[in-house]
């Protein structure tokens, strides 16, 4: 079963358009969105949450429609925001008696757990924790309600690298029982390269790709060539462009030829930017 299925969304805020973006993300599966400032990947998040409106598609969440069965996908979903509200004066003794009465299923002992791999303090105030601390917090009680489907929204981005790379281990090791799975969005495109099975990229409220992670780095390679070359490669074979005064780089399907010419690997960093550097996509 798909955990999460998007079919031709669309939303429109004035001066943006998010354009009948579809994916599929399978169960137990981790998925990264990516995407520039602005691209859409938290109006694609807040539609999945339906705490907005779709203009247009379908999203259904473990074979539910997000917006007819709203109250049970809820509770299958567990968020984490780029920020963590709690009541400013609790500790995370008092945090998790007020999330053991919000949650149908709270786990309190995995929630201890979390707190303590984290090494989060029990008798601070959340006011006085950093902002590290309260992401941390925010991801332990996401991960602490049996949700399915864990979407966070650039939730890790002000971790430290020791404290991103525990979690991310964390967030591998939840996933592995196949019962879970993670949407996650960030900036930090080699997180996502290590961790995700899947890359989903938005550009200006359109989906360039959806694909697995393993697929898209054996099929893309990046080819170095001189402007004279450059000319002989027809324009539909040439996904992405880099030009400088000597030659170019160029994103490429490997499946499309090109044997004579010597390719490099391309990062999912590379694919990205290269496909929409100079205007190809
Ligand atoms: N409530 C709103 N009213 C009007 N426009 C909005 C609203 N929310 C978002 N937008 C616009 O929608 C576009 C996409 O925004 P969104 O927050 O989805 O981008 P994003 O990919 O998450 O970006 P970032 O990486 O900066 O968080 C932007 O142009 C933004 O200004």
């Amino acid at each position: 079963m798909n955990a999460l299925e998007v079919k031709n969304l669309s939303k429109t805020y004035k001066g943006f358009n998010l354009s009948n973006v579809s994916f599929t993300l399978p169960k137990g599966c981790i998925m990264g969105l990516i995407g520039e400032n602005g691209a859409g990947k938290s109006t694609t998040i807040k539609l999945i949450m339906n705490t907005i409106r779709r203009d247009g598609g379908e999203i259904t969440v473990l074979g539910k429609d997000n917006t007819k069965d709203f109250k049970e996908t809820k509770e299958d979903i567990g968020i984490v925001l780029d920020e963590a509200y709690y009541p400013e004066q609790m500790t995370v003794l008092q945090i998790n008696k007020f999330l053991k009465y919000s949650y149908k299923n709270w786990e309190e002992d995995r929630f201890f757990n979390y707190l303590k791999n984290f090494k989060l303090p029990e008798k601070k105030a959340f006011k006085e924790f950093s902002r590290g601390m309260k992401m941390k917090l925010a991801i332990a009680a996401a991960m602490s309600h049996k949700a399915k489907l864990l979407i966070l929204d650039e939730a890790t981005s002000g971790l430290d690298p020791m404290a991103r790379d525990e979690i991310l281990d964390i967030f591998y090791e939840y996933t592995r029982d196949e019962e879970h799975t993670i949407l996650i969005s960030s900036h930090i495109v080699s997180d996502l390269e290590k961790l995700c099975d899947y890359i989903t990229f938005l550009h200006n409220g359109k989906l360039l790709f959806s694909e697995e992670k393993d697929r898209l780095l054996e099929e893309y390679a990046i080819m170095h060539c001189s402007k004279e070359d450059l000319r002989n490669i027809p324009k539909e074979k040439i996904l992405g462009k880099r030009t400088s005064a000597y030659g170019a780089d160029l994103l490429v399907k490997r499946s499309n030829g090109f044997k004579q010419y010597p390719l490099d690997k391309a990062g999912i960093e590379d694919i990205i930017l290269l496909m929409i550097k100079e205007g190809v996509a």
